[in-house]
């Protein structure tokens, strides 16, 4: 996980713990990721950027300059992120503050914000394998290509994975929610589980409340929602789509869904020193976006071997899928072809990386696109937003505010995109608009009107 680490201002699953008076023991991760790549180009991105860096240029060194020049610009668009105080961009009182005391780390972010990453790389680098790799690096993070990923979320990754580090929470990642709950339960909320709201209520064209599939309704000065945009305004909201939320959809596409296989494996299988986090792109640059084309592969017992059994190891082996290809099959058939799929990935693991897997495997289960979309109430599973085409930056982003009074959206089709730092700070950018709302903090009703409007304006242009 990003955002557990104990400084600067981007560590925010560390920050939201604490809020809630809450912290979890967590194990560094001594690298990032272990890429496996076309023309057997293998890069681990160790956790000290030195040596990360000493590395690519290893495989690079005719590009050392181009390498040194990319990454560092987006290590000044970090350092800019890192040293602001995060609020919400809808604020424009804490805006012009922000502008105010950091003018510098302010214009380059704005400087920034309608770029893409592949671009800026293409200005600094040439060679074709190298500029794939960047694809690697942004696709991981964003499941498209560099020319498609914004600079600054590229920035946030490829940075603080080195700044913060990678962080492994004791226990497995589902302690975080389960931390959270306890301490906002604990500060006096009430979490409703089983929950299923079907309806946001609507009152002279205000959100007042939801209404849940059991028939119960509950009232409120404000509605959140954390359900996709395309879920919220296709679903929950039974009015005409807002344009706003039109020029969304022209601009986005919902990222294909994943086939996800979880397998209790014997520890033998593992040569010593493997690492715990794997990508996986064979022999073909070409297929990186496609389909089931390259393989994500996380072992999380390599940190903390309490998950499992003694002599055993988890592999959480993952790979991108579209819902059309699961649709209308019979129950035996879906079965089947899961285990087809997923054998065909142990398959490509078992010659690329590990000899004897299939034979190790002591228990094995598998997710398709179809149990993302029941389990998470996911429109077609969906990871989250994807460029239609090529994106300026993040200008077209929607952030928290609809264009429903009283409704907001929070999550992976809100302002950054995808990744849980990015959905953990359009929570906080939503907090701080709502209470701005609400009377908590403070709020001009002018600056507010206009600079909405002009946010407003600023995405069309997208
Ligand atoms: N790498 C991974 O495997 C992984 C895993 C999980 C999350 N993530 C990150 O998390 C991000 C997603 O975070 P998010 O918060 O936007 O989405 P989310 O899907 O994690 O959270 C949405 C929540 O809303 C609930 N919900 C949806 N519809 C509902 C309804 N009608 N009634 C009641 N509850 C409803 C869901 O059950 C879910 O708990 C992704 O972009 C991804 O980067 C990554
Ligand atoms: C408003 C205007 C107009 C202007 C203004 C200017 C300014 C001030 C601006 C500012 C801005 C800001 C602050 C921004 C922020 C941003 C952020 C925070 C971002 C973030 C991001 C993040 C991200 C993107 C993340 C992601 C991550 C992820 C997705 C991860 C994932 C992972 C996975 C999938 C795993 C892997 C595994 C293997 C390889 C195995």
């Amino acid at each position: 996980m990003f955002g557990f680490s104990d400084k600067g201002n981007l560590n925010l699953i560390t920050q939201a713990l604490e809020a809630v008076g809450r912290k979890m023991r967590v194990l560094p991760d001594p690298s990032t990721v272990h890429f496996h790549l076309p023309g057997d180009l293998s890069v681990l991105v160790h956790r000290k950027y030195e040596d990360f860096i000493n590395e690519l240029v290893s495989k690079f060194p005719h590009e050392k300059e181009g390498i040194l020049k990319f990454y560092d610009t987006c290590w000044t668009i970090f350092n800019s992120l890192n040293s602001l105080e995060l609020k919400s961009l809808e604020e424009p009182l804490y805006l012009f503050r922000q502008f105010f005391q950091k003018p510098r780390e302010c214009l380059t972010l704005a400087y920034y914000l309608p770029q893409n990453a592949g671009d800026i790389a293409r200005k600094f680098i040439k060679d074709q394998e190298l500029l794939f790799f960047i694809d690697a690096e942004c696709f991981i993070v964003s499941t498209v290509n560099a020319l498609q990923t914004p600079m600054i979320n590229a920035s946030m990754v490829l940075c603080d994975r080195h700044f913060g580090g990678i962080n492994y929470p004791v226990g497995g990642v589902g302690g975080i929610a389960i931390s959270l709950a306890d301490g906002l339960v604990e500060k006096g909320s009430e979490i409703r589980y089983k929950a299923n709201v079907t309806n946001v209520i609507l009152e002279n064209g205000k959100a007042v409340g939801v209404r849940l599939s059991n028939g119960k309704e509950f009232f409120a000065k404000t509605v959140i929602s954390n359900a996709t945009r395309w879920d919220t305004f296709g679903k929950l909201v039974k009015e005409e789509l807002p344009e706003e939320e039109k020029n969304f959809q022209k601009n986005y596409v919902k990222a294909p869904s994943f086939l996800s296989i979880h397998m209790g494996v014997k520890a033998s299988v593992l040569p010593a020193g493997t690492d715990c986090h794997h990508f996986i792109l064979e022999d073909n640059w070409n297929n990186l976006e496609k389909p089931y084309g390259s393989i994500f592969l996380s072992i999380p017992t390599v940190l903390d071997p309490s998950l499992a059994p003694e002599g055993h190891h988890i592999l959480h082996i993952f790979t991108t899928a579209g819902i059309e290809d699961w649709e209308g099959l019979s129950r035996k058939e879906y079965e089947e072809k899961k285990e087809v799929v997923a054998n065909e990935i142990i398959r490509r693991l078992e010659k690329k990386l590990f000899p004897g897997l299939q034979d190790s495997i002591v228990l094995k289960e598998v997710g398709s696109p179809k149990t993302h979309r029941r389990f998470l109430a996911r429109n077609d599973g969906t990871y989250g937003p994807m460029p239609r085409g090529k994106p300026k930056g993040l200008l077209a982003m929607p952030f928290n505010t609809t264009s429903i009074d009283g409704l907001y959206c929070v999550g992976d089709s809100c302002f950054p995109g995808q990744g849980v730092i990015a959905v953990a700070f359009s929570g906080i950018m939503c907090a701080h608009r709502v209470a701005a709302d609400i009377g908590l903090e403070q709020k001009s009703p002018v600056l507010d009107a206009g600079l909405l409007g002009l946010l407003r304006w600023l995405r069309t242009l997208a």
